[in-house]
């Protein structure tokens, strides 16, 4: 257990009890031993992932089912408040993920004139997997009239580009960007919106939230202990994804090396989202066949077509008896592939949404597209700007929401959500 998440209330069972200084010792769940986040997945999906490691928990931690993911904007104009708040944000995340309440006296053993320090609805939840994992904008760093507010413009990495427009793209300004984005996953949807709402709580005066968005059904699996889910397609979406247990191509394609710099980045990685709606009424009413000529795969199986099995390698020259492609030229899979790609590959971990309806009988539904990696010059960009280009689903999506964003490398007890960048 580390020095933080010792701190704290204890969500399950204690409750009712005065003060932090019950809570340490006695808890309503096993807490985990200091294992690294992408190893400690749960037996069950209730425990903690622990938040300290080399890497950020919440990117090759095996994908939970609920995102909460949020960007802010920061309305304070002074360096130290930042600070100030990366400290306090840290030590929240901690007790958080271990399934404790934030501040001295958690939600419901403060004192009755003030405020509580937590809110209170993940009162009784296990951790249920939580991971809170931060990322700096291009915006963080230099604003739009070109101010390095917080004196950190010449610390911007140079694989944090602006990303480029994309044919198609339709984006939304109040949908798009952010000074800091952070990404709470877990297994309990409660548990991940407890977590971001209680940032943007302390952050009241020095951040405020530009956008948020609800996720559920990962759309793809993280590690080869997972099963592959599906998106709104109906299509398993993930087979071919960047695993925990890759581990030399995690160093390859996903965590920023030494070599890559800059130095607060080392062990890091770049997240690029991007909300893309599905127009699902119209590819309900699309052919099966037709819909498996789209993405290259069988819906069923999952298997790339002309393969029986999921994980089957795709033959891309193979041809059908009237000598076309088995998998289309214009084919999803083919055009994101890393044999199209010059090797570049991602670490996907987006989610389903259903916003309601858009008044016009149609669904505000699709995937919100989460993808990590090393650097998305050679990454992101081009595989986007290949699929943009050419990629027959395109028919049925539309990019509505944009962001990028520097996620640094793991935190250590004591240490801060991004103190290198600011020492
Ligand atoms: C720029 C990157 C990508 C975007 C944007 C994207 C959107 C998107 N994808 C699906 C559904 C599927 N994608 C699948 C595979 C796949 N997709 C990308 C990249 C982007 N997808 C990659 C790199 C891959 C893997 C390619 C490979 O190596 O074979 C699949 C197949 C199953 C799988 O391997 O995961 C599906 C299905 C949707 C619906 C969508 C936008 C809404
Ligand atoms: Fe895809």
């Amino acid at each position: 257990m580390t020095s933080e998440s010792s701190k704290g209330i204890s969500r399950r069972g204690l409750f009712g009890a005065a003060g932090a200084a019950v809570a340490t010792g006695v808890a309503g769940y096993v807490v985990h031993s200091a294992v690294s986040g992408e190893e400690s997945q749960a037996a069950d999906n209730t425990g903690p992932v622990e938040f300290h490691g080399p890497h950020q928990a919440g990117i090759v931690t095996p994908a939970q089912d609920r995102l909460h993911f949020a960007t802010f904007d920061v309305t304070a104009t002074k360096r130290e408040a930042v600070i100030a708040l990366l400290k306090e944000w840290t030590a929240a995340a901690a007790l958080m993920t271990a399934g404790r309440d934030i501040g001295q006296y958690g939600a419901v053993n403060g004192p009755g004139e003030a405020p509580p320090e937590d809110t209170g609805e993940a009162v009784g939840l296990p951790p249920a997997r939580l991971t809170i994992t931060i990322g700096f904008g291009p915006s963080f760093f230099v604003d739009a009239q070109g101010n390095d507010r917080f004196g950190i413009k010449a610390k911007r990495p140079a694989a944090l580009v602006d990303l480029p427009h994309f044919i198609g793209d339709d984006l939304d300004p109040n949908r798009s960007g952010g000074d800091i984005a952070v990404q709470a996953c877990s297994d309990d949807p409660q548990v991940a919106v407890h977590a971001i709402r209680n940032l943007a709580r302390i952050g009241f005066g020095t951040v405020a939230v530009r956008y948020s968005q609800l996720g559920f059904g990962r759309t793809s699996s993280t590690s080869r202990a997972q099963s592959t889910p599906r998106n709104l397609f109906g299509f398993k979406d993930g087979t071919a994804n960047l695993k925990l247990e890759d581990t030399d191509k995690l160093e390859q394609q996903l965590w920023v090396q030494p070599e890559d710099g800059p130095d607060w980045m080392v062990g890091g990685s770049y997240l690029v989202s991007r909300r893309i709606r599905m127009t699902i009424e119209i590819w309900d009413r699309t052919s099966l066949g037709e819909q498996e000529q789209i993405i290259g795969r069988g819906k069923g199986t999952g298997a790339p077509l002309g393969k029986a099995d999921e994980f089957d390698a795709v033959d891309f020259n193979a041809k059908t008896s009237d000598g076309s492609l088995k998998v289309p030229a214009d084919s999803h899979v083919r055009l994101a592939h890393p044999q199209f790609n010059k090797g570049a590959e991602l670490l996907r971990r987006g989610y389903n949404f259903v916003d309601g309806s858009d008044g016009l009988g149609r669904l505000d539904a699709g995937l919100f597209f989460l993808a990590y990696q090393r650097d998305p010059r050679k990454q992101f960009v081009p595989i986007q700007q290949q699929l943009a280009r050419a990629d027959k689903l395109n028919e049925y999506i539309r990019h509505v929401g944009s962001g990028i964003f520097a996620c640094p490398g793991g935190v250590t007890p004591g240490s801060y959500w991004g103190e290198k960048l600011f020492t």
